[in-house]
C-alpha cells in the first residue's frame, strides 16, 4: 500500500500579520513548515510528500526548507493557487499514480502527532474518506447578514474539523475535479467529498493539533512544544 501526503503551504498568512509567510516563522528555532514536514518525513507509513508553495517561494522552500532540513520524501514542490482548494488540487495532480491513499494536511499545523497519522491511515483503509475533528467547546450560533442570531445548533452534533484528512486516491481526485467543474469552493477537502454523497468518517483529533492562524496560536504552540520536549 502506498500513501502520499499533500501539504498546502501557499497561503499568505494575512491573519498572522507577520511581514512574511507565517509558515517560515520560527517555532522552537525551526520554521513552522519544517516542523510539519518532519512529522511526515519521520513516519514509516508515508511514501511521498508533495509540497505546495507560492510561486515566488518555490526556490526558498527548496533551499531553506527541503535542502536545509534534509527532507528526502518531498518528491515535488508544486505551485499553489489563489485559494487553499486550488493549491490542494495542484498538489493532488502531482501525486504518484500508484498511490492508494492521500492525506491532505495544512502546512500551518505543525503539532500533529505520529499516533494521529497512524490512526487516520488505519481508518482510511477501512472507510475510504476520513477527517480528524474535536468536539467544539463553545456554543456555536448561526447569524444572518445583520449579525442577528437565527439558530443555535445542538452542540452534541458539532465538531471542529482539522487536518489531516485522508482519502482513497481516485475518490479525492474526482471530488476536486467535480468541484472545479461546478465552481464549488469549500474551506476543507472533506466538504468536496461530502457533496458527492460519499460518507466521510470522523475520528478524534487533538486540541493541540492547532492551525497557526493568529499570533496567539504561535505563543500557544511554543508552550506546547516546550512541554513536549521535557
Ligand atoms: N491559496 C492558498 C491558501 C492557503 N493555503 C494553505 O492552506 C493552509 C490553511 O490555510 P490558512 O491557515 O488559512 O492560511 P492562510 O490562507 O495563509 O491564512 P490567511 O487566511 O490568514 O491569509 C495553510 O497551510 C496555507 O498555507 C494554500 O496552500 N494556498
Ligand atoms: C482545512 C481546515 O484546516 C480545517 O479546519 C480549515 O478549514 C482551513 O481553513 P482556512 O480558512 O483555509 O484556514
Amino acid at each position: 500500500m502506498k500513501v502520499s501526503v499533500v501539504i498546502p503551504a501557499a497561503g499568505q498568512g494575512k491573519r498572522m500579520e507577520a511581514n512574511k509567510n507565517k509558515q517560515f516563522l520560527l517555532l522552537d528555532s525551526k520554521p513552522i513548515l519544517a516542523h510539519t514536514i518532519t512529522i511526515f518525513e519521520s513516519s514509516s507509513s508515508i511514501d511521498e510528500i508533495i509540497l505546495v508553495a507560492e510561486s515566488e517561494e518555490l526556490d526558498y522552500c527548496q533551499s531553506e526548507i527541503i535542502h536545509k532540513y534534509n527532507f528526502n520524501k518531498v518528491s515535488k514542490i508544486v505551485e499553489g493557487g489563489a485559494t487553499r482548494q486550488e493549491s490542494v488540487y495542484n498538489g493532488l495532480k502531482g501525486v504518484a499514480e500508484d498511490t492508494d491513499f492521500i492525506l491532505i494536511h495544512d502546512g500551518a499545523r505543525p503539532l500533529l502527532t505520529n499516533e494521529l497519522i497512524e490512526h487516520i491511515i488505519t481508518e482510511v483503509e477501512k472507510y475510504q474518506a476520513v477527517a480528524i475533528g474535536v468536539p467544539v467547546k463553545d456554543t456555536i450560533k448561526i447569524i444572518n447578514q445583520d449579525k442577528v442570531i437565527v439558530d443555535t445548533p445542538k452542540r452534541d452534533n458539532l465538531i471542529a474539523i482539522q487536518t489531516p484528512q485522508a482519502f482513497r486516491r481516485d475518490l479525492i481526485l474526482e471530488a476536486y475535479q467535480r468541484a472545479c467543474e461546478d465552481d464549488y469552493l469549500g474551506t476543507d477537502s472533506s466538504s468536496l467529498v461530502e457533496r458527492l454523497n460519499k460518507e466521510v468518517r470522523v475520528i478524534e483529533g487533538s486540541y493541540e493539533n492547532l492551525k497557526i492562524t493568529t499570533p496567539e496560536d504561535l505563543e500557544l504552540a511554543e508552550r506546547i512544544i516546550s512541554r513536549r520536549l521535557v
